[in-house]
């Protein structure tokens, strides 16, 4: 049977109403790290790409953001490390189990600037946005999956209502090409 995530495989809720957040932890059977989402998070997607943390097993990982100043390291903040600090967005991961706690862009003019990438599975609330679209589906051959099964791959996110895209979907494509040209003129600011 094709994984693409446990919390995608089995199909998942909508949002709950009025949901305020929740806590992530990591996978640490001991001293975690944890980190408190203080509102409801948006854009929840699958991801295909090499760089997105996944569970073991899952083919892709499931990421949302939610605004910085939401996202609060509550324990273990000593264990947090940055994976690549030349990347984009920074992702903080636990040394000792690896796992993404929370993703940051500080560069001030990139158009998610101010939004941070967060995994909600790692938290044992419910309620959470659900994932909207895949992205980078393609991506997952960098991790080794079979050009083969990408058909498969495809057909079962649309099963799932996920529309799979290469890139992000076509209304975060169109806010980052909107904000870069806000930038450069292009566009009135
Ligand atoms: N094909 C590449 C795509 C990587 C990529 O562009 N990932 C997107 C989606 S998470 C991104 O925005 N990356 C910025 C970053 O990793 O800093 C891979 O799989 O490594
Ligand atoms: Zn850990
Ligand atoms: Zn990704």
């Amino acid at each position: 049977m094709l994984k693409l995530h446990p919390s995608i495989d089995n199909g998942f809720p909508p949002a709950s109403s009025d949901f305020q957040g929740g806590t992530l932890k990591c996978k640490c059977a001991t001293n975690p790290v944890t980190v408190r989402i203080g509102s409801q998070t948006a854009h929840n997607h699958a991801c295909g790409c090499t760089k997105c943390w996944k569970p073991d097993g899952a083919t892709f990982a499931q990421i949302a953001v939610v605004s910085r100043d939401k996202v609060n390291v509550t324990s273990g903040s000593e264990k947090l490390q940055i994976v690549d600090p030349s990347a984009t967005i920074q992702r903080y991961a636990c040394k000792d189990c690896g796992t993404h706690m929370y993703g940051r862009i500080e560069n001030t003019k990139h158009p998610f600037y101010g939004l941070d990438f967060v995994h909600t599975e790692l938290s044992d609330e419910t309620g959470w946005s659900p994932p909207e679209f895949a992205a980078f589906v393609s991506s997952v051959i960098e991790s080794g999956v079979s050009p083969d099964r990408m058909p498969e791959i495809r057909a079962r996110l649309t099963e799932l209502g996920l529309q799979p895209y290469d890139c992000l979907s076509p209304a975060l494509m169109d806010a980052i090409a909107t904000h870069i040209a806000k930038q450069t003129g292009a566009l009135p600011a």
